[in-house]
């Protein structure tokens, strides 16, 4: 039609993305995971750090959590990178469709979670700026259109011209400038213990774990299968590092819980947090995009426009109710969840198979259910929920990690081992 004046961008759904859309290079996925790294919701987590740990401890864990956090979710997307697919259909060879669909359910869940959390902490922010607890509704409406409209514009609109043109630089700006606030201020708490060390680190991983779900959703769109993988590395590790760092150092120099109300104490603290703000966009459009083309594993011919307006409704009821302090929680669920399902991921993706997939078991070869898969993701599971209930000091991330990495890798080798006999 003449004139049509909007033009629907192309949807990537479950099939593998063409070549003349693998377009993102290193650089690119480092400016968006550098992008996703940062948000308001990592410092608030750094935050849960303080007033327990020292600050030489809080940047022990938020560094040596953020490298190995990074480095799963480097090496889960280079699996969509490679094969162009997205993260929920990279599942299918490994735990078979229906294996598939339980993760998809569960990330679906987790999305809206944090969806909700994203719109909660913007709106709540920006009503400290500007209008108060009677405004905080307006904000809301207003954050919630905002990532409709991002989400509506797709994957490549959004890494090429939202993040590398615009919002990076304005938060980059605004951090420096928190930062420097925030190094030349007085350290006021000096670690009163009651956190485990091991258990902070759970706290740093859950951030990385919590995008490994999404990360192929993205990396897919990569030029050549390995060059997600560095970009991706680096980007998260600088800016998970940076922002939990940041995320104590703050709540030590101001004693607040709520860290939109540190930086507001700061000089020029309104500017800086407004920059922050626009950036936060990215994160809450990743979540939203990521749900409908996770659900579209399950149901591939349902429009993505179609999930993406319910979620995003439903996200803003849930964030306009649901408390902030439900969040360490919630951090810690997805942990419980993710961590030991991408152990077995990682496993026989790179382990047991040795990186070598055909194309059609992602599609019409996939298997119905892999149980071996699926109890090594139980076992993981039931390790982290072991430690957390009654052995909380030990740290459950690393542990349930190792035992479905190492469960799957002995059941993939005593499987393939069958089937030579
Ligand atoms: O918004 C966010 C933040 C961290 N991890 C996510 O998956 N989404």
């Amino acid at each position: 039609m003449p004139g049509k004046l909007l033009r629907a961008p192309p949807e990537w759904g479950v099939e593998p993305v063409s070549e003349d859309a693998r377009i993102l290079r290193a650089i690119d996925f480092f400016f968006l995971w550098f992008s996703l790294g940062v948000g308001l919701l990592v410092l608030q987590a750094g935050a849960l750090m303080i007033p327990s740990l020292t600050i030489e401890q809080a940047l022990l864990i938020s560094l040596s959590g953020s490298i190995l956090g990074s480095l799963l979710l480097a090496l889960a997307g280079s699996i969509g990178s490679k094969y162009g697919v997205p993260t929920m259909v990279s599942l299918r060879p490994i735990f078979g469709t229906y294996g598939s669909y339980l993760a998809t359910i569960l990330n679906f869940i987790q999305l809206v979670g944090w969806t909700a959390f994203e719109l909660k902490v913007m709106s709540d922010s920006a009503s400290l700026i500007f209008g108060g607890e009677t405004f905080r509704i307006l904000w809301l409406v207003l954050f919630s259109f905002i990532v409709l409209i991002l989400a509506i514009g797709g994957p490549l609109a959004f890494v090429r011209k939202w993040i590398e043109r615009f919002a990076v630089w304005l938060v980059l700006l605004s951090t420096i400038w928190i930062t420097y606030q925030a190094f030349t201020s007085e350290v006021r708490s000096q670690g009163t213990g009651g956190l485990p060390l091991t258990l902070a680190l759970d706290l740093v991983i859950a951030m990385p774990i919590s995008w490994m779900p999404l990360v192929s959703d993205y990396n897919r769109f990569s030029v050549r299968g390995r060059s997600s993988f560095l970009g991706t590395l680096v980007g998260y590790t600088v800016a998970n590092t940076w922002f939990y760092f940041l995320g104590a150092i703050l709540a030590a120099i101001s004693g607040q819980q709520f860290i939109a109300a540190s930086i507001l104490s700061l000089y020029l603290g309104g500017v800086a947090l407004i920059a922050i703000l626009v950036d936060e966009t990215d994160n809450a459009y990743a979540d939203v995009y990521s749900s409908a083309v996770s659900l579209q594993n399950i149901f591939p011919k349902l429009r993505q426009w179609k999930i993406i307006v319910p979620v995003i409704s439903i996200s803003a009821v849930i964030a306009f109710f649901v408390p902030l302090s439900n969040y360490e929680w919630f951090l810690l669920m997805i942990g419980a969840s993710f961590i030991p399902l991408f152990g077995v991921v990682i496993s026989e993706y790179f382990l047991v198979r040795r990186s070598n997939i055909e194309l059609g078991e992602f599609y019409e070869g996939a298997p119905k259910l892999v149980r071996r898969s699926i109890a090594s993701w139980f076992v993981g599971l039931l390790v982290y929920s072991v430690i957390a209930v009654y052995f909380p000091d030990l740290g459950a991330s690393v542990p349930s990690f190792l035992s479905s990495l190492l469960a799957q890798y002995a059941l993939g080798r005593w499987e393939l081992g069958l089937d030579r006999s």
